[in-house]
């Protein structure tokens, strides 16, 4: 699982945070599982104090791979910490009690902490999928046992060594087996489907400007038509494209160019509702989708979207200006194609009129 973790690492976009860490979790796992094999040849004490610095350390880096995925402050700190109280323990398991009872509720409330939390990162921030869901029960088996062992351990239930007979010492064996593997196929459950979306937004929108691309606009054309079937509510396309773009290329270059498109990107998304869609259509042209509107409201946005177009601007941004056309779809069979074709005979008139302006068709 390192390794299939670690490739994912490689591959995946850096979007999709916390591999690095979940694989070296699992090597460190393992290396635990190596040292957990030499019992006979190396030294008690050496496979008492490396084996649980190996065990803690990738349970850690399993919550800080969390943590990361999710976009929240990795907790090396605690790492650290529940680090340094678990080898006290160890350092008091030798000098003043071998009672193995306490050292075993020690560890699982120690393991406890790094799980946990992760699964409250799932239910409060995971995605409503199925993934989201696997690897969230998995957290939550774990994090059960774990509680479990503690309880039974504090209880005299765990024997006198890791080696003790007894279900419950059976249980806890087997499900540590399983749940290494498991919890490791469930971070790359979610992260796949982190991938997946990440992969979506890329081909729906626009790489420059961050709005839709066309692809991304047919979606939501026809999300927002099934809508308007139902609603029987008017919907309003605006034509937008930049007044003699072309001089402001030639004059300060491609690259204040490119900011232009963004800042105008920006700019437009700011001045509407969160229901509208804007997309680049390639070069300098923006076609924007606002649903439930009429034309009417739509010439508002218009000229929402010019006012602040000059007031929002920095100065590493130069003057510039647009053209709108306005075009209304009021039935549910009109087609995409014929809506825009009205918005662009519109917008062709507002150039003509000396542009800086918006007409409705
Ligand atoms: N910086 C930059 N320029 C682009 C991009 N895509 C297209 N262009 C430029 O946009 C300019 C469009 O010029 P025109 O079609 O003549 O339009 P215009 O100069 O805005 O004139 P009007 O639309 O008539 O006001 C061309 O110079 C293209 O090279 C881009 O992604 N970045």
């Amino acid at each position: 699982m390192s390794i299939v973790l670690f490739s994912a690492y490689r591959s995946f976009p850096s979007e999709v945070r916390g591999l690095g860490q979940w694989a070296l979790g699992m090597l460190s796992l393992m290396l635990t599982g190596v040292l957990l094999c030499t019992q006979g040849v190396l030294a008690e004490a050496a496979i008492l104090f490396v084996g649980n610095t190996t065990m803690m350390a990738s349970a850690g880096l399993m919550l800080i791979g969390t943590q990361k995925f999710y976009g929240r402050v990795p907790s090396w700190w605690w790492l650290g910490l529940a680090w340094a109280i678990g080898m006290c323990c160890l350092i008091g398991w030798y000098l003043i009690t071998q009672n193995f009872a306490l050292r075993v509720a020690v560890f699982s409330l120690l393991s406890l902490s790094f799980y946990v939390p992760q699964l409250v990162l799932v239910v409060l921030r995971g995605e409503r999928h199925f993934s989201s869901w696997f690897f969230g029960a998995l957290l939550l088996v774990q994090s059960l046992v774990l509680l479990l062992r503690a309880v039974v351990a504090m209880s005299g239930g765990v024997g006198t060594s890791n080696a003790s007979n007894g279900p419950i010492q059976s249980i806890y064996l087997l499900t540590a087996n399983f749940m290494t593997l498991l919890m490791a196929v469930g971070f790359m459950a979610v992260a796949t489907r982190r991938l997946q979306t990440v992969m979506e937004h890329r081909s729906n929108s626009d790489p420059l400007t961050g709005v839709l691309n066309r692809r991304g606009f047919a979606a939501a054309y026809a999300r927002e038509l099934a809508l308007m079937k139902r609603h029987a509510q008017p919907m309003t396309l605006l034509s937008i494209d930049l007044d003699f773009f072309k001089a402001i290329n030639d004059r300060y270059g491609h690259a204040v160019g490119d900011q232009v498109l963004v800042h105008a990107a920006r700019t437009t998304v700011t001045a509407l509702r969160e229901i509208d869609h804007v997309a680049r259509f390639g070069g300098e042209e923006f076609i924007v989708l606002l649903p439930q509107t009429t034309a009417e409201r739509a010439s508002a946005a218009a000229q929402r979207i010019q006012a602040l177009l000059c007031a929002a601007r920095g100065d590493d941004v130069p003057a510039y200006t647009v053209s709108i056309g306005i075009a209304s779809q009021l039935a549910s069979n009109d087609s995409m194609e014929a809506v825009m074709a009205r918005a662009d005979a519109a917008l062709y008139r507002a150039k003509a009129a000396g542009r800086d302006r918006y007409e409705v068709a």
